[in-house]
């Protein structure tokens, strides 16, 4: 029998549409004619009546023009950048429905990438919060200007216009209000800003991160040089204005790139990091280092991998990916021997001292890829007994994988925060680590993203 051919959607063509599931990055996914479109801001249930604004190969790209019909769980989002922002892409679902449906969009994923039977799957309720709002701890701001105004802010949704922010519904205030102030100071005083057409000028981004529970601040100036004019004067004025600033650094960045941060990286004014606590450990953070966003639900996401691990005290334990040690920390009393690294030389200096001030002497960091450092080690002979791994968005290397089957840990804790790639990833050892179970949370309230801790254990031969 002939195959049905798919109908062709035109662009600026207009049709109706039930939105059938929400897609990896919170849009509305609904099929015209057997293609599949995609539709931001339209949720699950209702019907809309769309605008194909982009047509690919294998599917569309669509605007609501209408909502015929509008989904009980649609909310009026609280922010007033929401529409043209583009950071969070959930405002307009109540919360409790963002917790499901971050649970289905892992099980998307599984069924898209494994062959997994996910019904049978122990695949957990989500991690919420109970105020999902005001939560991330560091803010990267893009500095711009207007009709001698500076602003600063994020650029706008698929668009380079730069959003100017006072506030921010998901940063926590002491954020958004520090790199107000300090963009107020480079204003008065004069201080060139970059300007990403023509490629010159001074001050790039404010990067402001706050220890919630310690109260410090730390503020980050990128620019493009290393002298600016005026620049001991917006380092006094911020120490005069500003006492909770416990660490003043600036970084360099001159290349035409998009990176925020460039390779050269030292302190103006305090240290060149700030403190912070979670639960009974204190951590330093240096500016560059990768620290959780979302400090309260860290220690949710902590506690699942230390349940998920189950260590009895004698284990040699992998904390890949470590950053500045956070995880294998929350581990050390549970574990024989830790190991962990991380490409960024600071991070792992950072993830010495936080070992040393907390008198963990069986942990181990080295800076350096886990792809080549976890083969190196086995080289060596040294075997591991549970592998954590908690990549970037990415996921893990090849080279990484077929170590960890080559090593043969019992179990692997893969912490992820990319549902497809932790399924491709799931994929590839499936055959040898048994899926235990799965725990999302909830990291990113607002956002479409959703964390996954998963507990796989190696099959018995
Ligand atoms: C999602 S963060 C996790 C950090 C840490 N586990 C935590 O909870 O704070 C990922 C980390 O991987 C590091 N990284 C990126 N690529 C890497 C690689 N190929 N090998 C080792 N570390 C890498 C980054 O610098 C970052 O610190």
């Amino acid at each position: 029998m002939k195959k049905e051919q798919a109908v062709k959607i035109k662009e600026k063509q207009t049709f109706p549409l039930t939105i059938k599931r929400l897609g990896i990055n919170g849009e509305g996914v609904g099929y015209f004619k057997k293609q599949v479109v995609f539709v931001p801001g339209a949720l699950p249930g209702e019907e809309v009546v769309v605008e194909a604004v982009k047509v690919h190969p294998k599917f569309a790209e669509g605007r609501i023009k209408n909502i015929r019909k509008e989904s009980p769980f649609r909310v009026q989002p609280p922010c007033p950048h929401y529409e043209e922002c583009g950071g969070c892409q959930l405002q307009h679902l109540r919360y409790d429905k963002q917790l499901k449906e971050k649970r289905d969009i892992v099980i998307q994923a599984l069924e898209r990438h494994t062959k997994l039977p996910t019904a049978e799957l122990d695949i957990r309720e989500t991690l919420g919060m109970e105020d999902p709002w005001n939560y991330r701890n560091k803010s990267q701001f893009q500095v711009g200007s207007q009709n001698g105004k500076v602003l600063a802010g994020l650029y706008g949704l698929n668009s380079h216009k730069l959003i100017h922010i006072d506030h921010c519904a998901v940063q926590h205030p002491k954020t958004t209000k520090a790199t107000g102030k300090v963009r107020k100071l480079i204003e008065k005083l004069n201080i060139p800003i970059y300007n990403e057409r023509t490629k010159k000028g001074i001050v790039r981004t404010i990067v402001t991160r706050v220890g919630i529970q310690t109260g410090e601040l730390q503020i980050v100036l990128i620019t493009t040089k290393k002298d600016f004019p005026q620049k001991e004067q917006l380092i006094q004025e911020i120490k005069k204005r500003m006492p909770e600033v416990k660490s003043i650094v600036q970084n360099i960045n001159g290349e035409k790139t998009s990176l925020i941060f460039g390779d050269e990286t030292f302190a103006l004014e305090g240290n060149e990091y700030i403190q912070e606590t979670l639960g009974d450990l204190q951590f330093e953070l240096s500016a560059r280092t990768f620290f959780q966003l979302n400090p309260e639900q860290t220690v949710k996401l902590y506690d699942e991998v230390k349940q998920a691990a189950g260590l009895t005290g004698t284990e040699k334990v992998v904390d890949a990916y470590c950053g500045v040690g956070t995880i294998g920390l929350w581990l050390a009393d549970k574990a024989g021997e830790i190991r962990g690294m991380d490409v960024i030389p600071e991070s792992i200096e950072d993830a010495k001292t936080n070992a040393a001030r907390h008198g963990i002497k069986h942990a181990k960091y080295v800076t350096g890829k886990a792809e080549v450092v976890m083969p190196k080690w086995a080289k060596e002979g040294w075997r591991p007994d549970v592998v954590i791994v908690d990549p970037p968005r990415t996921g893990l290397d090849g080279q990484l994988l077929k170590t960890i089957l080559n090593v043969k840990p019992k179990k692997v804790v893969y912490v992820s925060c990319n549902p497809s790639t932790l399924a491709k990833d799931i994929a590839v050892l499936a055959d040898k680590y048994k899926v235990e179970y799965l725990q999302p949370v909830d990291m990113f309230p607002q956002t479409a993203h959703v964390e996954c801790v998963v507990l796989m254990s190696r099959v018995e031969e």
